[in-house]
Parts: structure tokens; sequence; C-alpha cells
């Protein structure tokens, strides 16, 4: 059987999906992440994942496993991608100080021309940030390639005064759920079939 094809550059999905021990490889997809107008958060998410895996699908014939994700930071609904800028970045940041915000992360898999669906939903908690430490955070370019304008497992980790939900989820893909997904399709990791 060739190997699954993870359609994402981000390297934080490289790394987490290699820990299940999965057989894969990599070929990133180029879509448009534009929010269509009055589109809620969750089906926005999850067109963003199918939206991946049809790109990478289409450079290959119905057979190939696909494995697609998008995360996105959502506070008063509304999504908060990657930053465009540093004034963007520091207006994400301020939303978010001492508040809690939602991160969905949406996996779609697709094999044999079916396609399966999950969405991941973790809330997280901000400690009050003022504007000299968005600053000094924005000096060390950690925000700019991450949803909502930070990264849990770095420095803005720091920032996190509490976690509801998966921890991989909020880094890029949730870990629990992408081993029943890919259990379902028939794909094999380290653990074999869960339950
Ligand atoms: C909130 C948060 C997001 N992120 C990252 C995960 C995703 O890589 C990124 C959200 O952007 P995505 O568009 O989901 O992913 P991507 O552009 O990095 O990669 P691809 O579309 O090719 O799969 O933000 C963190 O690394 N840490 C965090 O704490």
């Amino acid at each position: 059987m060739s190997p699954l094809i993870l359609a994402s550059a981000s390297p934080r999905r490289h790394e987490l999906l290699a820990r299940l021990g999965v057989r894969f490889v990599v070929e990133a997809a180029a879509i448009d992440e534009g929010v269509h107008a009055g589109e809620k958060s969750l089906p926005y998410v999850a067109r963003m994942a199918r939206e991946k895996a049809r790109a990478v699908a289409h450079r290959h014939g119905d057979h190939a496993a696909i494995l697609a994700a998008d995360t996105s930071v959502v506070i008063d609904g509304d999504v908060l991608g990657k930053p465009a800028d540093h004034f963007h970045a520091l207006g994400m940041l301020a939303r978010l100080s001492g508040r809690t915000h939602s991160v969905i992360t949406a996996l779609c898999l697709r094999r044999d021309g079916r396609e399966t669906h999950c969405e991941v939903e973790t809330r997280v908690s901000f400690v009050t940030l003022s504007r000299e430490v968005c600053e000094r955070y924005l000096a060390t370019d950690e925000p700019w390639d991450k949803a909502g304008g930070y990264a849990v497992q770095g420095l803005g980790g720091a920032f996190v005064s509490s976690i509801e939900g998966s921890y991989s989820n909020v880094v890029g893909l949730p870990l629990a759920e992408t081993w029943l997904l890919l259990a379902e399709h028939g794909i094999d990791t380290l653990l074999g079939a869960p339950g």
C-alpha cells in the first residue's frame, strides 16, 4: 500500500503525525484561506481541511490516502488565522488577553474517494498581556506562522493560564482523534487498533 499523504506544510503536524509511527509523505496544499461572507467558524475550519485534502487528491488517483488539517483560533465568533503583519498580530494578542478562546482543528481523511471529517475544540485561557509584553513577544518572530499569533508549544505557552481539552489540537493535530480516524480507514499506527 502506498504511504499516507499528509497535505500540510506545517512542521508541527509532521512532528505530531510522526509520533504515531505512521508511514507518510508530505505534499503541501495551497488553497485560498479566505472566510466566506456569513460563514461560521466550525464550517469554515472544516471546509479548509476538506479543500486542502481535495487539492492534493486532485494530483493523485482516488486510491490515495490523504490527511489534511486546519487550525483556527476563534473568539467572539470571529476566526483569527495567521497574522498578516505586526499590527494585525498585536490586535490578535490584545483580543486574546485576559480571556478564554477556542482553538478548533478540523481533520479530513480521504481514501478511495471517501472522506471522513472531525472537528476538535480546545478552550484556552490567557493571562492579561500588556502592550509591552505583546511587543516583546512579537520581536521573537514566533507568532507569524501560527493561528491567533501565538504558539502554545513555545514562549506563547507562558500566556496560557488554563487549557481545557486536547493540547496537541492547539499545536495543529489532535493525536487521539487522528489515531481514531486513521484506524477507521485501516491505516496502521504504532498503537494498533484503538479500544
Ligand atoms: C494556536 C496555535 C497554532 N499553531 C499553528 C498550527 C498550524 O500550523 C497553524 C495554523 O495554520 P494552518 O492554516 O492550520 O496550517 P499551516 O498553514 O501551518 O499548514 P498547512 O495549511 O500546510 O497544513 O498554527 C501552533 O503551532 N501553535 C499554537 O498554539
